[in-house]
């Protein structure tokens, strides 16, 4: 047999190639390191999902938009340190060109907009279900790749958009069976960061970085955080009072620490207000804690977590006025959420919320005898034209095909015999009752 490929160690689950008679061995069946298959049951979860992302879209009046996985490295290079950019599953194509497995869709999304110039009319509301990637290091056993449904707003300035995007979300998990006593919304804006900066005097090109920073509060230690503040330039009592004011969960706190003219506090205020009149706010608090990682955020940022506080963010999402700038271009407000599709399994899971997504089919043909294959074949395209799903089985014993039926939990099981063909009939047999009957095979629907 060959030596396991470096692609067999490079996976981490040794997979040892069955070895056929012939010593040579097969290919590693397992897919890449950190990537999933998806087989039919696991796939049929997977639309499932899709499919409510798809329906709380369509309701919100979002259009559906797509983009290549494969983008232009240019378009993720960010010098805020953020994860998500060291981690980018980049290479040079066989045109020495730089480009890069997606990480995320707001810049192709803003990359459209562009492109698309005058020729959209704004407000516009967007949404695309996508696979995102990134390269780990072996070290850590996480997955290199999920899936991320976004929904994105251009030119809808203030917290209307962002009380929009809540509604989505919220309508989501309303769908899934989520109530507000499972999942609550964190909601703060950067402004109150930069509120903060700015009364220590902190200079502007910091701000991305401290953003970046504080977003690890929670995954790394206090100290370990001011280390990295007083590194990039901070004095200790700036970053005392940065962490002082991050830990407020009062908006009128906050507003006596920050003042009421300041567009943090009047943004959250307005924000809450829409909450009350859209009905959905007893979902979000404000956290002045939340921050979120992505370096383009520039206002509202909000995040859905678990209140049992088992998992990592639901999903996250805020007001990244500015990012179209960084691509050369005019700015346009923009403001949406990534929604990914693995956090909120976990969740399904522990609530007991995953829906019971087993096969449906409506029709299993089977001709009793090889003579009558054709007719079978006749009988299962008519019923298939009349939009019924048909499962034409040829071949098996019928013990197995009584099995098969209640396998794939089929409606009914149409035998086509040789004495019913010739009178132009089939055989009827409704599953769930029992009850068999002799139908004209030209009416059968
Ligand atoms: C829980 C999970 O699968 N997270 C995950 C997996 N793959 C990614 C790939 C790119 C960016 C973020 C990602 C996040």
């Amino acid at each position: 047999a060959s030596a396991p490929s470096s692609s067999t160690v490079e996976n981490g689950e040794p997979s040892s190639p069955v070895e056929p008679s012939d010593g040579a061995s097969v290919v590693d069946v397992n897919p890449p390191r950190g990537t999933r298959d998806f087989p039919p049951e696991d796939m049929r979860l997977r639309t499932w999902l899709f499919d409510q992302f798809r329906e709380v879209s369509r309701v919100m009046a979002f259009e559906e938009v797509d983009f290549p996985v494969l983008e232009s490295e240019a378009l993720f290079i960010r010098k805020a340190g953020e994860e998500i950019t060291q981690q980018l599953y980049n290479f040079e194509d066989k045109g020495g060109r730089r480009v890069v497995l997606r990480p995320e869709i707001t810049p192709s999304l803003a990359r459209l907009v562009i492109k698309q110039g005058k020729s959209v009319s704004l407000p516009l509301k967007w949404f695309t279900i996508g696979q995102c990637w990134r390269y780990e290091r072996m070290t850590r056993g996480r997955r290199r790749e999920h899936y991320q449904w976004n929904m994105d707003i251009f030119g809808m300035p203030k917290v209307r958009a962002e009380s929009e995007l809540l509604q989505a979300i919220i309508l989501l998990f309303e769908r899934l069976g989520i109530t507000s006593s499972d999942v609550g919304i964190r909601v703060s804006s950067r402004k109150v960061l930069q509120a903060v900066l700015n009364m220590y005097s902190i200079p502007e090109h910091l701000f991305t970085e401290v953003c970046v920073i504080v977003d690890k509060l929670g995954k790394l230690t206090r100290e370990e955080i001011e280390k990295k503040l007083v590194t990039i330039g901070l004095s200790s009592e700036a970053v005392l009072g940065i962490i002082e004011v991050l830990s407020l969960k009062s908006l009128p706190k906050l507003e006596e620490v920050l003042g009421s003219d300041v567009e943090a506090v009047a943004d959250l205020k307005k924000l809450f207000s829409f909450a009350e009149q859209y009905g959905y706010a007893d979902w979000i608090c404000f956290d002045a804690s939340v921050v979120r990682g992505l370096a383009y955020y520039t206002g509202i940022v909000f995040e859905a977590f678990d209140r049992d506080g088992k998992l990592r963010a639901i999903c996250g999402g805020g007001r990244y006025d500015r990012l179209l700038s960084t691509f050369g271009s005019e700015d346009i407000p923009a403001c949406g959420f990534g929604f990914g599709d693995a956090v909120i399994v976990e969740l399904l899971k522990e609530k007991g919320l995953l829906p019971d997504l087993s096969r449906q089919i409506d029709d299993i043909v089977f001709p009793l005898d090889e003579e009558l294959e054709g007719p079978a074949c006749s009988v299962a395209s008519s019923l298939r034209r009349q939009g019924r799903s048909v499962d034409l089985v040829e071949d098996k014993r019928l013990k197995w095909v009584f099995k098969h039926a209640e396998r794939i939990n089929a409606g009914r099981l149409i035998l086509v015999g040789k004495s019913e063909w010739e009178r132009g009939m089939v055989r009827v047999k409704i599953l769930s009752t029992r009850e068999e009957f002799e139908v004209k095979a030209g009416e059968l629907q």
